[in-house]
């Protein structure tokens, strides 16, 4: 049974994605504080959230059963992925279904903002009947400059070319070939302060977007600039923006979000020239059955064994390529596990080879598996296909990836390699049609094992009876022998065996296969 906490107001449709699954069952409480979260996380597999429920690293290190984080929603600065992709939780969020709902907020802002409709209808409220006072501007044939023409600000260009403005847009990855396509100016981000009347930021907050819109920023600017904010709280430096407006710089701003939330007491909401919301881009009853219906979904499919489409820690796998690659991941899992148990010293660098079939499928994730495998003997099972990338580079392990596109008789081929001081081992495998996967090749041996059970990897000298030998102590340990592969390098020279046994083999055991004088080297290898 999977415990799923639900941290923030979630839409009842999401919950009942939730709840029709019999081995879900859902715990709502909205009202925890940090510290009553931090003591109950503990209990739980799932955790679901908006942007109001901090996930902060003390929460997630306290979080020992916990799986998945979803976020029903776009931003997951509120979650601390750090934290969680070392603890190897994966994080999904729900990137589209909010998209449309943000941009009409956007729009509704701007044209709120430019027509004072809030600060008119409070006047009204108050007995006043001000027609001089609130005199707008129009938004035809002004400039709209966008920062960030993702999903939200290209939603919002449609709607803004809608009004007849111009738009200017600036982020890191428009081309000018698709600025063109979408009618859009493309620009630099000099440019669109320079150029725009009114300013909207639609990027993430990440380090680099913090107060990228900052006193310095404000100076660039048109005069009676208008400014939006339906993204984050922090892309803009709210101090910065304070005193632009009070100096006049700035005609007025139209703010969802500030740093901190809730912001009911907040210095800018004191001046006329600001129209705020709290924190509403993604508030309408569509948006939230979208989110809550995406986000509930991946969560039950993370924790059924299925891959998530939203993950935010590890880079998502389209659905066509998935099943593609998908069958690998076990083979590549095991493959690391095996190679692992060959490799005495610390692993200074893993190569994998993708062949035949395999060298143009998407690798990462296959090779996120095979790194899992090679590091779960030693890090324990918490090393999963989120962190595992994390903990190789933490221990200074150079993971490269490459493709060749001759599979030496297999369709398909995956080899991995580890480089230590000592030298190089390497295993590879590959999915047999119909039967699954095989281990083909150790090191310089062909072998066709099943990468299962309990096995026995033999190295020995090639001399008559050493085969003969390991099975009569094998058998006066009571050990039953399943199956057996042998190959050699040339007659008489150094051979390799591997048998598939029925039970663990004890340490003693190990130690007496080891004693037999043809034999160089035992290794038990339990996949
Ligand atoms: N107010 C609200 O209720 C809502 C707020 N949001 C916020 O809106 C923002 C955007 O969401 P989406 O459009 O869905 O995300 P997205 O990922 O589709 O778009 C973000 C864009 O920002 C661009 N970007 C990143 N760094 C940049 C930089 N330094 N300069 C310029 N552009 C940069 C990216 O290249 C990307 O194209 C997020 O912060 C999200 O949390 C989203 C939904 C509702
Ligand atoms: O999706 C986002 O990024 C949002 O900001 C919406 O936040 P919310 O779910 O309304 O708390």
């Amino acid at each position: 049974m999977f415990h799923i906490l639900v941290a923030d107001p979630i839409s009842k449709e999401g919950l009942d994605v939730l709840q029709q699954n019999p081995n879900v069952t859902v715990t709502e409480d909205t009202n925890l504080s940090p510290d009553e979260l931090e003591s109950r996380i503990g209990q739980f597999d799932g955790l679901l959230v908006r942007s109001q429920t901090k996930v902060t690293r003390p929460i997630i290190e306290k979080a020992s059963k916990l799986k998945i984080i979803g976020r029903a929603g776009v931003g997951v600065d509120n979650i601390d992925l750090d934290a969680a992709t070392e603890q190897g939780i994966i994080v999904v969020n729900a990137p589209n279904g909010n998209t449309n709902s943000a941009a009409e907020h956007t729009m509704a802002m701007t044209m709120a903002l430019s027509r004072q409709i809030p600060q008119a209808h409070v006047s009204l409220q108050n007995g006043k009947w001000d027609r001089k006072k609130y005199v707008g501007v129009e938004l035809k044939g002004k400039t709209l400059g966008i920062i960030g023409l993702g999903r939200i600000g290209t939603e919002v260009a449609y709607r803004a070319k809608g009004q007849r403005m111009d738009v200017i847009a600036y982020d890191p990855f428009l081309t000018e070939e698709k600025a063109e396509q979408m009618g859009v100016t493309y620009g630099t981000l000099e440019e669109v302060l320079q150029e725009s009347d009114y300013i909207t930021v639609h990027t993430p907050l990440l380090k680099e977007t913090r107060h990228m819109i900052d006193a310095n920023a404000f100076s660039r600017m048109k005069d009676g600039v208008h400014i939006i904010n339906c993204a984050r709280g922090g892309i803009i430096e709210e101090e910065a923006l304070y005193d632009a407006i009070v100096s006049g710089k700035v005609a007025g701003a139209a703010i969802d979000v500030l740093e901190e939330e809730p912001f009911q007491d907040h210095k800018l909401l004191t001046l006329p020239e600001v129209i705020a919301t709290p924190h509403l881009g993604a508030s309408t009853v569509e948006a939230q059955e979208n989110v809550a219906i995406d986000v509930c979904h991946d969560i039950i499919s993370h924790l059924t064994g299925d891959t998530a489409k939203n993950p935010v820690n590890i880079p998502s796998v389209p659905s066509d390529i998935l099943s593609q690659i998908e069958p690998y991941f076990h083979l590549a899992e095991k493959l690391g596990m095996f190679l692992i148990h060959l490799t005495e010293d610390v692993p200074e660098e893993v190569n994998i080879y993708y062949s035949g079939e395999l060298s143009d499928v998407k690798m990462a994730p296959i090779t996120r598996n095979a790194v899992k495998g090679l590091l779960k003997r030693h890090l324990g099972t918490h090393v999963n296909d989120v962190n595992a990338l994390y903990f190789a580079d933490r221990k200074g392990i150079t993971i490269n990836e490459s493709r060749t596109s001759t599979a030496k008789g297999f369709t398909n081929l995956l080899s991995v390699e580890v480089k230590t001081k000592s030298g190089v081992r390497r295993v590879a495998g590959t999915l047999l049609n119909g039967l699954g996967p095989r281990i083909v090749r150790v090191d310089q041996y062909s072998v066709d094992v099943m990468p299962e059970g309990h096995l026995v990897v033999i190295h020995h000298q090639d001399l008559p009876g050493v085969i003969g030998k390991m099975g009569s102590l094998l058998s006066k340990y009571q050990i039953n022998i399943a199956t057996m592969q042998v190959d050699r390098s040339d007659i008489g020279g150094n051979a390799i065996m591997i048998l598939t046994i029925d039970k663990y083999l004890e340490k003693d055991e190990l130690a007496g296969l080891k004693q037999l004088e043809e034999i160089i080297d035992v290794t038990a290898v339990d996949l």
